[in-house]
């Protein structure tokens, strides 16, 4: 068994893929081992004697495979468009091999998913679509179309790369944070019904409730409501990936995660698609609220840690929206984010 195993990210996948079809001649910037996995742990490729052998990239269709099906369909003469289909799909002869370039791209990404969803409305108007992602990368790509066309067995018709609608959908996480009893999850609740009411898909993931299920077993050490935290943020980084809107409502004390929660956000969703709302109630009010009682048992030593009294609370100072919500009414509130939605 090889000493140094190394696992892979998608770009990497994608080079050592485009090295086993022959649409590239080298594989460039591997880190240094003895075998590469992908990001399942499939061993997909060794290095002996200083060279490289892919053994399998599972994720990829190979060209020989695509080219053997087509001809096994009897198409003959196939004819390819490289990336989003044309404007006007009838430009398309009656069955056209689609490639689309997704390199780099994970594999559930909503670029794969619009792209899909694109070919879709195709094939609805009556053509057949051969649909395959290739490893080719879309803003630079290594091959050029014609070729790619050819080494699938194709000739290329058209591409449609870069002008389509492949951006990411316009899925949001909108997360709310603030001292326990400032009305995060109140007017988290709301803005829900009203986003509900406007026929959009919306995910709400409380903090009370996480914590009986994802973070089930966590505590309130800064480790643990830092792992809470990053583990609601991947979760509605992924929903929003797919143009839903997840509301978050955690305490989420602490800067540091949050700023990486909203980089995990606009790395899946987009630029923006990440909304802090500080939810600004000061501990006076929370303390005279004390819905849940937990202010007086915090005071008298009952509860340790507690935020705002005996644990931080880092006041945030990159919230685009910030919720003063003393004499204000839930409603308000929670029309004061829509409105930041637009
Ligand atoms: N030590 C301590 N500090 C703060 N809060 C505490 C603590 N112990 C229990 N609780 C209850 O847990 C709720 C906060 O959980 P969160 O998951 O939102 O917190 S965190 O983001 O992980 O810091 C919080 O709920 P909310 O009042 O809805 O904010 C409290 O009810
Ligand atoms: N403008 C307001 N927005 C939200 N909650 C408010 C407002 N005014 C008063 N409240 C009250 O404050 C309390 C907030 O509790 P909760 O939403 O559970 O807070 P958190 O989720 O931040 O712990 C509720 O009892 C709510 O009725």
């Amino acid at each position: 068994m090889p000493d140094t195993r190394s696992r892979l990210d998608d770009a990497e996948v994608a080079a050592l893929a485009r090295h086993a079809f022959g649409l590239a001649e080298a594989v460039s910037g591997l880190p240094t081992a003895e075998a590469y996995e992908d990001a399942q742990g499939v061993l997909v490729a060794v290095r002996e004697d200083g060279r490289l052998t892919v053994v399998e990239v599972p994720r990829w269709r190979s060209p020989a495979d695509v080219a053997a099906g087509l001809t096994g369909r009897g198409w003959t003469d196939p004819v390819a468009w490289v990336g989003h289909p044309p404007a006007d799909a009838g430009e398309l002869p009656a069955r056209v091999l689609a490639l689309v370039p997704v390199a780099g791209a994970p594999a559930d990404s909503a670029s794969m998913s619009a792209a899909a969803a694109a070919w879709a409305a195709v094939r609805g108007s009556g053509r057949e679509v051969e649909l395959v992602f290739v490893p080719v990368t879309a803003a630079a790509p290594e091959v050029s179309w014609a070729s790619l066309a050819a080494a699938y067995g194709a000739t290329l018709l058209g591409s449609r790369v870069g002008s389509g609608p492949e951006g990411p959908p316009a899925g949001r996480v909108l997360f709310f944070t603030g001292l326990s009893g400032a009305g995060k999850s109140t007017i988290a609740a709301r803005v829900v019904e009203l986003l509900v009411e406007e026929g959009r898909g919306v995910t709400l993931l409380d903090g009370d409730e996480v914590r009986h299920h994802l973070s089930a077993g966590l505590g309130f050490s800064r480790a643990d409501r830092d792992t809470n935290v990053e583990r609601i943020g991947w979760v509605a980084a992924r929903i929003a990936k797919h143009g839903g809107i997840a509301v978050c409502a955690p305490i989420a004390p602490y800067a540091s995660v949050r700023g990486a929660v909203r980089h995990e956000a606009e790395s899946q969703a987009g630029p923006g698609s990440f909304v802090l709302v500080h939810v600004a109630t000061s501990l006076a009010d929370c303390e005279e609220r004390d819905r849940k009682g937990l202010y007086a048992k915090a005071r008298r030593g009952e509860i340790p840690a507690f935020t705002g009294i005996s644990d931080p609370y880092e006041v945030p100072v990159d919230a685009e929206v910030t919720l003063e919500t003393r004499g204000r009414t839930v409603d308000e509130c929670a029309r004061q984010v829509l409105a930041h939605l637009g």
